[in-house]
């Protein structure tokens, strides 16, 4: 189960409820596990469940005007997804896919049950909506940036949150819990790969990331975040 035991990442659903509701929710459907690169789910389906994230990490995935891949967000352990199919009558087909970086466990709960889950606890559904705006808070937020053009503080935005999200520090800094090649990190900031390059090499110069073959550690946390919060410039 997901509730109870242990304190949930501040930001997802399940942070926002209290036990005991954590553990009830937590309880509901069934354990599934996807493997590395499975979709958790198919854009377009019908929606017919929802799924609490358990263990893991995956993308949400869509596609921007030009048909180019766009990893709208990161889904870890605590989140819940496929909800808003499951919700909209005039929409009930999935908006995005979703695909695991690592092996993913969630809890898949068909919609009549997580529609009486919500029926029954209104803190749940007030937490749906308070997710929800948040998530519609990221999307207004990563229309006003330009992929030609994208700052260096939007870059240490964008790593600083998927940090909060599948981060964890080591003896020289923070490392990622899945893989981030340098084509996933260009999807999600998003960005061209070729300035994503360049920008990065700032960053490493400054000492705040390393770079080991593809893949990227963040050595210096504090400064990341002094320039994802604008009080200090790479520029
Ligand atoms: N921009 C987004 N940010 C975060 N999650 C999203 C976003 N778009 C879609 N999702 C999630 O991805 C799910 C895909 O299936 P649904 O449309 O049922 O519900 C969707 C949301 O749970």
């Amino acid at each position: 189960m997901v509730g109870g035991t242990k304190q949930p990442r501040p930001g997802t659903l399940l942070d926002l409820l209290d036990e005991p509701l954590r553990g009830e929710l937590g309880n509901l459907g069934i354990s599934t596990r996807f493997a590395r690169g499975e979709r958790l789910i198919h854009v377009g389906d019908p929606g017919e469940w929802v799924m609490l994230v358990t263990s893991g990490v995956a993308q949400v995935v869509g596609e921007d005007a030009n048909g180019a891949t766009v990893i709208l967000d990161i889904a870890a352990a605590g989140d819940l997804i496929g909800e808003a199919a499951v919700l909209d009558p005039d929409h009930p087909q999935r908006m995005a896919s979703v695909v695991a970086m690592s092996t993913v466990v969630v809890r898949r709960i068909p919609a009549p049950e997580f529609r009486a889950f919500l029926d029954k606890h209104s803190e749940a559904a007030i937490g749906l909506l308070v997710i929800a705006n948040r998530r519609m808070r990221i999307a207004q937020h990563q229309r006003t940036v330009t992929q030609t053009r994208v700052s260096f503080q939007h870059i240490a935005e964008r790593l600083d949150y998927l940090l909060d999200t599948c981060g964890y520090r080591t003896q020289h800094g923070w490392a990622f819990t899945v893989p981030w090649t340098r084509e996933d990190l260009a999807d999600f900031i998003p960005t061209g790969r070729t300035t994503l390059i360049t920008k990065l090499t700032r960053f490493e110069d400054h000492g705040i990331i390393a770079r080991a073959r593809k893949f990227i550690t963040v050595t210096d946390r504090a400064r990341l975040t002094a320039v994802a919060q604008g009080r200090t410039t790479l520029e």
